[in-house]
């Protein structure tokens, strides 16, 4: 069939790349590559655009996004764009007290722990965030071929955020609400859940090719947990955003144990940190979705011979995958050497070349 017989939805320049072939699992001319955190403190061009700019400020500029996601694909080659803002972006547009503390991360001034603060998780409308429909106009006239992935914060690490009023290593006071009141938790979770769909859909309909639903902190929970409360919101998400047709990636880190459910929430692919081998994720996931991962980002600060070793580790692992996207298994480390990541995304093309 040649490209102009098909239907609409395939006829946009990003349907054939090799990052939604292996979204969709079919045969790909190399591995695709990109990075979580790909923009950002990595790069000295993006210090040099950012200097003096809040971090939320900067979500806000569509011309000053649109540079930063566009940054490492010029200079890293990667195979595809991930729209530069933050999880807690949505939840600043409807009026939450937040900010994002250098070195620290997300604060909120006053953590939801009752039910009246739910009061404050009014709907997200796209009139909330023009910019994000600006920014992502500009950047499909730019990027060409190249697919722009859209994210947004999965409910249960979005929940962390707000209800520990800030970045926690053990989710006490958000466990606290989830075993204490389980109506209140489950109606939390919802809220989120819907103001998470709209962001997606926001970025959908302005032009992102897939999405990603970053779940960061829910290997906290055991899985009897995870399928209890926090799975039927993240399947809400999905779901909300299933009839696009666009790959809905689904990641979170020390996950290994959660990989089957993160999969049935709805995923198409399903990221994996770097703790599980991913045949052995082949193996937890089961067969219908493509994996994403999986290089230590850590090992990108080892000499180059031992970073192409651990590559091919990775690869080899994904040989029998129908559907391998490469990444590292968190994001970039801010003091990492731009050059590594450079000299990575060439050798798993090379490497991969078919
Ligand atoms: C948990 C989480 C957050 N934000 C995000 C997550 C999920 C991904 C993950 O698990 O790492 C997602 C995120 N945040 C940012 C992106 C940009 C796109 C990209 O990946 O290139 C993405 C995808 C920009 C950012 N978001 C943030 C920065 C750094 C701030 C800066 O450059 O001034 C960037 C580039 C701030 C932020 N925002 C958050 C944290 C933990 C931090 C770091 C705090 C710090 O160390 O300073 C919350």
């Amino acid at each position: 069939m040649s490209a102009n017989d098909r239907p609409l939805a395939q006829q946009t320049p990003t349907y054939d790349s090799a990052f939604l072939k292996a979204c969709r699992r079919e045969p790909v001319p190399h591995t695709p590559v990109w990075f979580m955190r790909q923009a950002g403190r990595s790069l000295p061009e993006y210090l040099k655009v950012r200097e003096g700019i809040p971090m939320l400020d900067s979500c806000m500029r569509p011309e000053l996004v649109t540079e930063i996601t566009l940054q490492p694909v010029r200079r890293h080659k990667v195979d595809a764009a991930i729209y530069f803002s933050d999880i807690v972006v949505p939840l600043k547009a409807i009026g939450v007290d937040l900010d994002i503390k250098p070195g620290v991360g997300p604060v909120v001034a006053e953590p939801i722990r009752r039910r009246e603060d739910l009061e404050r998780l009014r709907d997200l409308t796209p009139d909330d965030i023009p910019y994000v429909t600006e920014a992502i106009g500009m950047l499909t006239g730019e990027l060409g071929s190249t697919p722009l992935i859209g994210f947004a914060g999965a409910p249960f690490t979005l929940a962390s955020y707000l209800v520990e009023g800030g970045p926690s290593r053990n989710h006490e006071n958000t466990k606290a609400l989830m075993y204490g009141d389980p109506g209140l938790w489950a109606d939390l979770l919802d809220r989120l859940a819907e103001i998470t769909a709209a962001f997606l859909k926001v970025q959908i309909e302005a032009g992102a090719s897939a999405v990603q639903l970053f779940d960061s902190w829910v290997g906290a929970l055991a899985p009897a947990d995870y399928r209890r409360s926090v799975m039927p919101a993240s399947s809400k998400v999905f779901d909300a955003v299933a009839s696009y047709g666009v790959p809905r990636i689904h990641f979170g880190v020390g996950t290994g144990e959660l990989l089957g459910l993160m999969g049935e929430a709805g995923a198409d692919v399903v990221g994996v940190d770097w703790r599980v081998p991913l045949d052995e994720a082949a193996r937890r996931v089961g067969p219908g979705k493509a994996l994403q991962g999986n290089l230590d980002p850590a090992v990108l600060f080892a000499p180059r011979e031992a970073v192409e070793a651990q590559t091919r580790r990775v690869l080899d692992a994904a040989a029998g995958l129908e559907g391998h996207v490469f990444n590292l298994g968190h994001g970039v480390l801010p003091t990492t050497d731009p050059d590594a990541l450079t000299r990575l995304v060439e050798y798993v093309h090379t490497r991969t070349a078919r």
